[in-house]
């Protein structure tokens, strides 16, 4: 009988997304999931992890780690309104617990309050640094605007100088919404020219109730809010910078949902949560010690615990976690268990399987037809690459194909 696959966490480090700052944030970027999140804590109006939970979350989250390895994600809301001195602390408390481990930090920011101070202080602690960014003006401050709805894009470009000018590493993290998927080329060809190389495109899905305008997990039935991408567009959007990518940048640009879809091809294992057969290894840490299954599903039914009474590896490696792991594999619907891309797919995020159909067990993915368009048109230049790895050669290889 062939083994069923199931979510081993020991297989994988554990992971943690921490957001020592809550939802607090300078933007108000109207699709954004975890603004929300402050009414979780209604009562409470200051969102700061304290000295003494910090300490006990890096303590823990370094024992939890089976290898040397240790990466802390720092994550929000917007981090940067911690403070230097914040991360200052937290770099202290790694190295007291760290005991000879290799320690790495990434940061994820809206970029608009970083400084010359904070960029040195990133450079001299080799901070990885993951900064939001929607594509050129138009595209950009279409959503992401401040509170009093002005735009954010001419501060994130001085951020961005700034990074740059500091030589600190950063990749591009870039949410693709009703509004700018109308521009796949013009968003690529802009990154391209502020010289990013790492791109990740992240789809906006989301529903909010009838009664409430409050964004819901996929378990409840809700209206589509007006900024998630429509999906068949979102597998042209990805399609048309694939082919510009194919032609001139392989190698040189990476753009992570095509790095998955060669790992796929390949057979490797999936680095990213959202196309492998389970997951559930990533889970988010709210400033007040509450652990969460996912950043996806922060809501009250998918708390495992908070830190001051469980540790995170028991959280991790409880009932409750293995079964939000394997979910991702056993309630796929039908149409994904005789789908031909599955191997490159598993059904995608739970997030977005939304979709009830008639006589099926299981929801489909809203996002399934422009996936379905996005695998269909990549596939024989993503199995071409896929020979050239399996052959020891660059899968750079196929940009000869065009001559
Ligand atoms: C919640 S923010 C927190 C970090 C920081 N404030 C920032 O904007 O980078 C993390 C990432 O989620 C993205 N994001 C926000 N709302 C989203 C949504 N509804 N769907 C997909 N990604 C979203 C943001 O653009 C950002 O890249
Ligand atoms: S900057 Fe980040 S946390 Fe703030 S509103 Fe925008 S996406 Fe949300
Ligand atoms: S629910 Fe989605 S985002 Fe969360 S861990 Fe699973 S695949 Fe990743
Ligand atoms: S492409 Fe659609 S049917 Fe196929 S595995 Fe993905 S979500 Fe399922």
């Amino acid at each position: 009988m062939k083994p069923t696959i199931q979510f081993n966490p020991l297989q994988y480090p554990i992971y943690v997304l921490s957001k020592p700052v809550g939802a607090a944030c300078n933007l108000r970027c109207a699709y954004c999931y975890y603004l929300d999140k402050k009414d979780l804590h209604a009562k409470q109006d200051q969102t700061r992890m304290t000295d003494t939970l910090l300490e006990k979350f890096i303590s823990q989250y370094i024992l939890a780690q089976p290898g040397p390895q240790v990466l802390f994600t720092w994550h929000g809301g917007e981090p940067l309104l911690l403070g230097i001195e914040y991360f200052q602390k937290a770099l202290n408390l790694q190295k007291k617990y760290g005991r000879g481990r290799q320690i790495d930090n990434t940061l994820q920011t809206n970029a608009t309050l970083l400084t010359d101070e904070w960029c040195r202080f990133f450079k001299a602690n080799n901070f990885l640094i993951g900064v939001s960014l929607d594509g050129p003006q138009h595209c950009h401050d279409h959503y992401r605007k401040n509170a009093a709805g002005e735009g954010s894009f001419s501060s994130v470009l001085k951020g961005i100088e700034l990074l740059q000018k500091y030589d600190v590493d950063f990749n591009i993290l870039s949410v693709v919404n009703n509004y700018n998927v109308q521009f796949p080329l013009e968003i690529y060809r802009f990154f391209k020219s502020i010289g990013a190389q790492f791109i990740q495109f992240s789809p906006v899905v989301e529903r909010t109730g009838a009664f409430t305008q409050h964004l819901i997990p996929p378990s409840e039935t809700g209206d589509i809010t007006p900024w998630s991408v429509p999906s068949l567009e979102y597998g042209k959007f990805l399609s048309a910078i694939f082919d510009e990518w194919v032609r001139k940048d392989v190698g040189n640009v990476f753009v992570t949902t095509f790095d998955n879809t060669l790992a796929g091809y390949v057979g490797e294992e999936n680095a990213t949560c959202i196309f492998s057969k389970t997951c559930g290894h990533a889970a988010a840490l709210d400033f007040n010690g509450d652990l969460y299954s996912c950043d996806h599903f922060v809501f009250p039914q998918y708390k495992l615990g908070n830190i001051n009474q469980s540790t995170i590896t028991e959280m991790m490696l409880s009932n409750a976690q293995l079964q939000f792991g394997n979910a991702k594999k056993e309630h796929l619907p039908d149409s994904c268990l005789q789908c031909q891309y599955l191997h490159l797919c598993h059904g995608e995020c739970p997030k977005n399987r939304i979709v009830s159909i008639p006589g099926e067990k299981y929801p489909e993915n809203y996002l399934c037809d422009g996936l379905k368009y996005y695998f269909n048109h990549t596939e024989s230049y993503m199995k071409y690459m896929a020979t050239e790895l399996m052959h020891d050669r660059a899968p750079a290889n196929v940009m000869t194909l065009f001559g």
